[in-house]
């Protein structure tokens, strides 16, 4: 099927055949990638499958064909292939969109892999009861409820449709956006984000990820929106950059000689990268060339868990800008959308670590726990408590933080296996992503609607031209106005016509100039108030850096005290053995006196200005 997601198009780009309300595992041969191995079909009617592995039919006391579920906690003994309920999810970009206190959580899960069959059959930890709740089958049975729980069944296309169609909305309004996906190594993270990436970046794959899915679809909608605002001269511009963190550094991923790069942090920007190559980008063609770049560059490995396990976290950067043209004035606005990728949890008697992959996997552990910590004190903070939340403490949560609990719309996908040889990881990344649903985020647009003074201030000029212009022709000598109307003749009607349509012109005009005048206005006070601000900074800081100095040197006049008197110390003592004679001892003392007179001098003589340096460090510490 072709796999174009137009959103103009009433029904979706490609849709999954008919499914019984008991789908069969996904076909692992759908994704060269997945499950090696697996049996494709899964044979047998639902009952009949039941049967088979003891599983108790539940249908009747849920009731209704799409709800029916099996208890599938007797698969235990079950050897032979199982069918799993399939939940369709629920469609509602309102949803997401209106999320800009809480952070959405959607849990996937992935088929069982063919090396989880072979060595624990289709025993599962998971029990899915509904498109939103699931329960953990371990010691104490634990249910969890999430904004949406994709089942194994789930297509790519339709979780794009879910989670990553009203992040593009989200993004083109001008807000920030992060997706990313978490889940131990193994479960299915880069097969979500990414999955299949086409080689000449035309045609999207079933397999295709929610990256490529997401730009296929901005782009249709920037052209759509481009088109109907044309008006307006609405313009998109979107620029990519692509970054992975390994082993606590930040590398390029599109420019990989660039290592070790440094997070800065910017009023007007926030938190950034500095020198990370961003590339210009019109098409699916230009970001499909610049992922496939990208993936190439990052660290992979093999695992015991994960053929292909990806050693390090990733970042894929989009801002999307716009600016058009209303009322006179320029409307800019933009939206950063982070998609990333996180390397996987695991532990490392399962992942069989050793060596390098030892080292990459204590720093993945460390900086995935620095980030639960991050969401663990954002969650007492969201209840009213003051914590101070130690973004700093890793590359990545120091990088997201304007994406956990600050200005940004943000979507977690846990990614799980319900493999019961996964138990205890899903269950770990079950509470991650239970804990994460109570953040809360403050998302604003970005739009500077002020538009721009200079602009502003040169229209406002030619506006003034026209209206002297027009002045000038109002009261320029003509035929009183009584004669004109009793005239009769067409050429007096036209003059007649004509004063009427320019003094309609002038009051328009004018109205038009003090609408300019009181934007101009607005928008050189709050400049002046910014300059004023900026000056008033400066000449704190100014202030400050001279007592810094005052104090440096102080501290530096009264070490050298200590020093002296230190020196005196062991030449009292040594005069008091009798190790030196007197009139030595006493030449020294002269010295060292004169020395401490010296500095002490000077310490009196800045003392006036220190006094006065102490007033103004206690005001500016009152002040702060
Ligand atoms: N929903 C799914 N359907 C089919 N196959 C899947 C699905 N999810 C994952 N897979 C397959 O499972 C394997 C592991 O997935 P993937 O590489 O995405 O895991 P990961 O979480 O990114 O791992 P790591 O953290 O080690 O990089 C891949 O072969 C992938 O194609």
């Amino acid at each position: 099927a072709p796999s174009s997601s137009s959103p103009s198009a009433a029904a979706p780009p490609f849709s999954l055949p008919p499914r019984s309300p008991l789908a069969a595992i996904a076909d692992p041969g759908r994704n060269p990638r997945s499950a090696p191995g697996t049996p494709k079909s899964l044979a047998g009617t639902p009952r009949a499958c039941a049967a088979a592995s003891g599983v108790r039919d539940r249908s009747s006391s849920i009731g209704g064909a799409a709800k029916r579920v099996f208890d599938l906690r007797d698969l235990a003994a079950a050897e032979v292939p199982v069918e799993v309920p399939h939940f369709e999810l629920d469609e509602d970009p309102a949803f997401w969109m209106d999320r800009n206190v809480q952070v959405g959580v959607l849990v996937r899960l992935r088929p069982i892999s063919a090396a989880e069959s072979t060595a624990y059959g289709q025993k599962r930890c998971l029990i899915q009861d509904s498109s939103k709740t699931l329960s953990w089958t371990g010691h104490p049975e634990t249910m969890f409820t999430f904004d949406h729980v994709a089942c194994e069944t789930i297509s790519q296309e339709k979780l794009f449709r879910v989670v990553g169609l009203p992040m593009v909305e989200n993004c083109m309004s001008g807000y920030n956006g992060c997706l990313f996906a978490y889940g131990q190594t193994g479960s299915g993270k880069t097969y979500t984000m990414m999955g299949e990436l086409s080689k000449d970046g035309n045609e999207l794959s079933n397999d295709s990820g929610l990256t490529p899915r997401i730009f296929e679809y901005l782009f249709a909608r920037i052209k759509e929106e481009e088109e109907r605002r044309r008006e307006d001269k609405l313009k998109y511009i979107c620029k990519c950059s692509f970054l992975e963190i390994y082993n606590e550094q930040i590398t390029d991923l599109l420019e990989p000689s660039s290592t070790n790069l440094q997070i800065r942090e910017d009023i007007k920007k926030g938190v950034y990268v500095e020198n990370l190559m961003e590339c210009y980008v019109s098409s699916v063609k230009d970001v499909m060339l610049l992922l496939l770049q990208g993936v190439a560059n990052r660290k992979m490995a093999a695992t015991n868990m994960n053929s292909e396990s990806s050693r390090s976290h990733s970042v894929f950067t989009c801002v999307i800008e716009s600016h058009w043209e209303r009322d006179s004035m320029t409307h800019l606005r933009f939206g950063r959308l982070n998609l990333v990728d996180l390397a996987g949890s695991e532990r490392q008697k399962s992942s069989g670590a050793e060596g390098d992959r030892l080292k990459e996997a204590a720093n993945i552990n460390r900086s995935l726990s620095t980030l639960g910590l991050v969401i663990m004190t954002l969650v007492d903070v969201a209840n009213g408590k003051s914590r101070h939340v130690p973004y700093r403490d890793s590359r990545l949560t120091f990088l997201l933080q304007d994406s956990l609990g600050g200005n940004s719309k943000t979507t977690i996908v846990a990614n799980i296996s319900p493999s019961i040889c996964s138990s205890n990881e899903t269950l770990s990344t079950l509470k991650f992503a239970q804990r994460a649903k109570l953040i809360q985020n403050n998302a604003k647009v970005n739009e500077d609607a002020s538009g721009d003074v200079m602009a502003l201030q040169r229209q406002i000029e030619e506006l003034k031209d026209q209206l002297t212009c027009l002045r000038k022709q109002q009261n320029a000598p003509g035929p009183p106005s009584f004669l004109l109307l009793n005239s009769g003749s067409d050429r007096e009607y036209n003059t007649l016509a004509e004063d009427h349509q320019s003094s309609c012109d002038l009051s328009l005009l004018k109205q038009k100039v003090s609408h300019l005048e009181d934007v101009l206005v607005g928008s050189l006070r709050r400049e002046k108030l910014a300059e004023l601000d900026i000056r008033k900074l400066e000449a704190e800081i100014k202030h400050l850096n001279r007592l810094v100095d005052l104090k440096e040197s102080d501290s530096q006049r009264l070490r050298m005290m200590l020093k002296l008197r230190d020196e005196k110390l062991k030449r009292l003592h040594m005069l008091a053995d009798d190790l030196v004679p007197s009139d030595g001892y006493m030449v020294e003392e002269n010295a060292a006196m004169s020395q401490e007179i010296q500095l002490l001098q000077k310490q009196f003589d800045e003392n006036p200005q220190l006094t006065q340096f102490a007033f103004e460090n206690k005001r500016l510490i009152e002040q702060v």
